[in-house]
Order: structure tokens, then sequence, then C-alpha cells
């Protein structure tokens, strides 16, 4: 089954809107990646901001529209800095995505992450063996990426097949994802359509950008390239999704 009523039209919208109202996303992002969501999210056409100082971290997350949470490279600061970011997301409603990487790795980091997912993030996003461990996250739009992505809220569950094998080799793909996820959230309040929306523009993206490649090296400046150019029609043309309930 393809096409649950105006979904894809709503995606290849909401990728204008971005590019119109280049909404500020404020990233707690792993050191490993920093550069690249960084520049993919400037590429896509929003605005990114990277600080995890205790001191700073809450005046940046006000002036964003919306927060990534990402665990990659967590220490003591970084979890500071995460509740401070989070107290102002929540109090000032501005949607948030939680990102557990490694939460498969580390009981503490597991406990941590289950403790942001308790605290009400709108969504939650990691690849399969993350997400099979954190279990239950009720209220929250979970997404597992991988060579097809599953979005589940409640009982509905969207299935996004776009994508290409190169991006499992380019590290940060999936923190990246959901960055871009955080920049559609900022412009679109309903977070399945905002998420599917990224997802698709992502997946489609690297499609484009796979054609010119002829390898993950290649492949990861083509993909920022195909980001930037990224059209409305391309994601109409070109959406691969299915829906179910139950
Ligand atoms: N085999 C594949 N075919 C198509 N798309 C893929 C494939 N593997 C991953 N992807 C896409 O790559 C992105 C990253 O997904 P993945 O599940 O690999 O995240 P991750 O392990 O958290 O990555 P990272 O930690 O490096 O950021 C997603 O957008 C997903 O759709
Ligand atoms: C390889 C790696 N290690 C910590 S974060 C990260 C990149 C995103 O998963
Ligand atoms: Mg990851």
């Amino acid at each position: 089954m393809t096409g649950e009523t105006g979904f894809v039209e709503n995606a290849a919208a909401l990728l204008a809107r971005v590019r119109q109202q280049r909404p500020r996303v404020h990233c707690l992002m792993n050191t490993v990646v920093q550069k690249f969501v960084a520049d993919g999210l400037a590429a896509l056409g929003a605005i990114p901001s990277m600080t995890s100082s205790t001191e700073e971290v809450e005046a940046f997350a006000q002036r964003a529209d919306a927060l990534v949470v990402n665990l990659g490279t967590l220490d003591e600061g970084r979890r500071a800095a995460i509740r401070l970011a989070t107290a102002v997301a929540r109090s000032a409603h501005k949607p948030w995505i939680v990102d557990p990487v490694h939460c498969d790795y580390s009981p503490s980091r597991l406990a941590f992450a289950r403790e942001l997912i308790a605290s009400g993030p709108s969504v939650l996003r990691g690849n399969a063996s993350e997400m099979d461990i954190i279990g239950e996250a009720n209220g929250v739009l979970k997404i597992k990426t991988g060579a097809v992505d599953e979005l589940t809220l409640d009982r509905h569950t969207t299935r996004i097949e776009n994508g290409h094998p190169f991006m499992a080799q380019v590290t940060g793909t999936g923190c990246l994802s959901g960055a871009l996820i955080a920049a559609f959230m900022a412009v679109e309040r309903d977070r399945l359509r905002a998420a599917t929306g990224a997802l698709l523009a992502s997946g489609i993206a690297a499609e484009i950008a796979a054609q010119r490649s002829s390898g993950p090296g290649t492949f990861e400046a083509a993909f920022r390239d195909a980001l930037a150019a990224l059209r409305p029609e391309d994601i109409i043309a070109n959406a691969r999704i299915s829906y179910a309930e139950g």
C-alpha cells in the first residue's frame, strides 16, 4: 500500500517550509559527528548550533526552535547540559528528540536514556540494536532506522524504504537523521508528519547521491550536495512509503 492521504505531498511542502523558515536547531551532539551534522542541517536550510557548556546551554535551547539530544559521547558535563536543555524544551513546549546512541553498550547509558524518554521527548530515534533494548516509550514517536525506517506511534506504523546502503558506511547518517527530524518538527507540530518528511528527504537525497558516487567517501560529499539541491517534486516522485494499523 502506498499513499495515506496527503502524507507525501505534505512532506514535500515541509521541505519548502524548512527552506523558507530556516529553523534554529540546537544539537547536543556527539563529538564524532558534529561537523557532519551541522553541515547536513545547513545544506537542508536549517541553522545549527552545538554548544554543550552548562553555562550557556539553557540560553541556546531557549533561542532554538527544536532540540536534538544525542548520547554518543556522554560524560558528566554532557549529562548536566542535557538535563538543563531538556528542561527548557519542556517548559517552552519546544519539540525535542532523543538519539540513544550505544545505549546497548552500557547499563548506565541505558538508564540515562530511559530517564530522558520518561521525561517526554517528542521522538526517539535509534538503530535496531538501540531501539530493541529500550523497549516501551509511552507517548513518544518511536523510530527504528535501517534499510527500512519504521515509525511507530500508538498502533500506527509507517515504513519508509528510501535510502542507500552507503548510508550505513558513513558514520553519522543516523545522527544527522535525528537532527533533520528536529528541523522538520520546528516547522510542523504533527511529529509523525515531520519525521516522515525528514526521513523521506534524507533517504531520497541519499538515492540521488549514490548515483553520482563510487563509494562511501564520494557519497558523503554527494549526499550533502543532494540535500542542498533536493526539490519538493523529488520527494513526490521518489517516495517509497507504506502504512499499517495494529
Ligand atoms: N542498508 C540500508 N539501506 C538504505 N538505507 C539505510 C541502510 N542502512 C541505513 N540506512 C539509512 O541510514 C540512516 C542511518 O541509519 P542507521 O540505522 O544506520 O543509524 P545509526 O546506526 O544510528 O547511524 P550512526 O550512528 O552512524 O549515525 C537512516 O536514514 C537509514 O534509513
Ligand atoms: C562511532 C561513534 N562513537 C560514539 S558516537 C559515534 C558516531 C555515531 O554513532
Ligand atoms: Mg546511531
